[in-house]
């Protein structure tokens, strides 16, 4: 596998989207493997702003989550129909039926799956993300976090993401369990 990137000879054949929980890593776990297969990074969140040349956190404050997640729809819709790429959308897309059959007909779905202590280490500094601007940030993550694992599981692939785990690590993991569980998706040339 390592001599497989060192040769640069992985071809990838459909959009890997990564999805779970906010802190899960979906978007550094998701350039590092974009790196890995020398293919383009696209976060959805990053489209959604730069588009609207606001935060994330301005979106919600001022449109209102149902507007930003109809954004983050048209986001992964356009990006699923252009060339392969990794993809890593925000932890609350995976939600919506229509963009799960959207990325499972189109992509690859990698679950990063973390648990709740995990995801809270890593998201407890920030407060750029608008839902968890509540009184009980912690509280508001578990809720979320029972809500929608159920969803998480329908994912094609899963990843356990653990606290001693790198982002290089994790995204070699994504690519060996592709490598061997996917050929349809990613290809390694003798
Ligand atoms: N496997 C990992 N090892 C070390 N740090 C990580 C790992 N996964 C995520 N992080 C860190 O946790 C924070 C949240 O990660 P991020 O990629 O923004 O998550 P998501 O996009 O899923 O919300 C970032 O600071 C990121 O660098
Ligand atoms: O879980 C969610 O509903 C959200 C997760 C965020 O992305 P990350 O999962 O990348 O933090 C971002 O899309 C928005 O704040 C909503
Ligand atoms: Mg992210």
């Amino acid at each position: 596998m390592a001599d497989a990137k060192r040769t640069n000879r992985l071809i990838l054949h459909k959009t890997v989207v990564m999805v779970g929980m906010m802190g899960a890593g979906k978007t550094a776990v998701g350039r590092a493997l974009a790196n890995r297969l020398a293919v383009p990074f696209r976060d959805s969140d990053h489209e959604i702003e730069q588009a609207a040349n606001m935060t994330i956190a301005e979106i919600f404050e001022r449109d209102g989550e149902p507007f930003f997640r109809r954004k983050e729809s048209q986001v992964i819709d356009r990006l699923l129909d252009g060339t392969p790429c990794v993809l890593s959308t925000g932890g609350g897309a995976f939600m919506s039926a229509d963009n799960r059959q959207g990325i499972s007909q189109k992509g690859v779905s990698v679950w990063l799956d973390a648990d709740l202590e995990v995801l809270w280490n890593r998201v407890r500094h920030k407060d750029t993300r608008p839902l968890l601007r509540s009184a009980d940030p912690k509280g508001t993550l578990a809720a979320l976090y029972e809500k929608r694992v159920p969803l998480y599981r329908l994912a094609d692939i899963t990843v356990t993401s653990r606290a001693d785990r790198t982002l290089d690590e994790m995204a070699r993991l994504v690519c060996d369990t592709l490598l061997e569980t996917r050929p349809d998706v990613l290809e390694a040339l003798e």
